[in-house]
């Protein structure tokens, strides 16, 4: 089958330093992908590019049909606190012309599909628990069906009590609907209960890409191994910096 996204080359150049230096990589349908790194090896900046938010220096991306949405970690900062959850997890619908009766069907619909109340359709985003943010954040990304989620650490702002709710309600968003999916994090404990393949990203380049289950029993990049054990080589170091 197609996949879903292909990066072939990317590039990045960022403050002077070459972040990226050649990304290739492919995510195919129902397939969530864990990107892994230390902090600042880039993977914001490539799931920048991958959401079209940045323009990569070099390289081509390809992206299915149906589009790509983002669920970060911050979902204070993501949502317009002066709007109601109704109009914020309708937006992507605001552009495809979506008539009202059926924009509010299907905002209930993805309201319900989260697990949130309807009764909250009518609030504002500072009345909301953290972690019923990051749900009204998942179910704005899903309500227009797109073939890709991106997620940057959707999860780490959140209690640890409702961090296993949110993960799961992404696994099941990839089982019912056959969403694909990038899954930033540094917890490895969340990459390895949801993604099918993890990406290693280390001095720029992809230096691992595996089966989860390969890459943890048995790593082979010493960039994964630091990884894995706690100990992450320094990206400043890894950059040559
Ligand atoms: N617009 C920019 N201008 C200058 N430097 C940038 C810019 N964007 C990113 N960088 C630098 O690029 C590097 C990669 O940043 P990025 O946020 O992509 O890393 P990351 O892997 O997501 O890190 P973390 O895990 O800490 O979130 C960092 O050194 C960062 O300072």
């Amino acid at each position: 089958m197609n996949a879903v996204l292909t990066l072939r080359g990317i590039t990045a150049r960022r403050g002077g330093h070459d972040i990226l230096r050649g990304i290739d990589l492919d995510i195919a349908p129902a397939e969530t992908l864990g990107l892994i790194g230390a902090s600042g090896a880039g993977k914001s900046t490539l799931a920048r590019i991958v959401l079209g938010l940045d323009r990569p220096d070099g390289g081509q991306r390809h992206l299915a049909a149906a589009g790509v949405q983002a669920v970060f970690q911050d979902p204070q900062g993501s949502l317009d606190p002066t709007h109601s959850i109704a109009r914020i997890v309708a937006e992507p619908l605001a552009t495809r012309r979506v008539r009202r009766p059926e924009r509010a069907r299907r905002t209930l619909a993805a309201l319900e599909a989260v697990g949130l109340p309807a009764t909250l359709a009518t609030q504002r985003p500072g009345s909301l628990s953290g972690g019923q943010r990051q749900r009204v954040a998942i179910a704005r990304a899903l309500i227009a069906d797109p073939a890709l989620l991106v997620a940057d650490e959707p999860v780490s702002a959140l209690d640890v009590s409702v961090q296993a709710q949110v993960l799961n309600l992404l696994r099941d968003a990839r089982r019912e609907r056959g969403l694909s999916m990038l899954f930033i994090s540094h917890d490895l404990a969340a990459i390895r209960h949801l993604c099918q393949r993890v990406a290693v990203l280390h001095d720029g380049r992809i230096v691992e890409c595996a089966p989860a289950e390969t890459l943890f029993a048995t790593p082979r990049h010493d960039a994964t191994k630091a990884l894995l054990t706690g100990r992450p080589l320094p990206a400043d170091a890894a950059l040559g910096r």
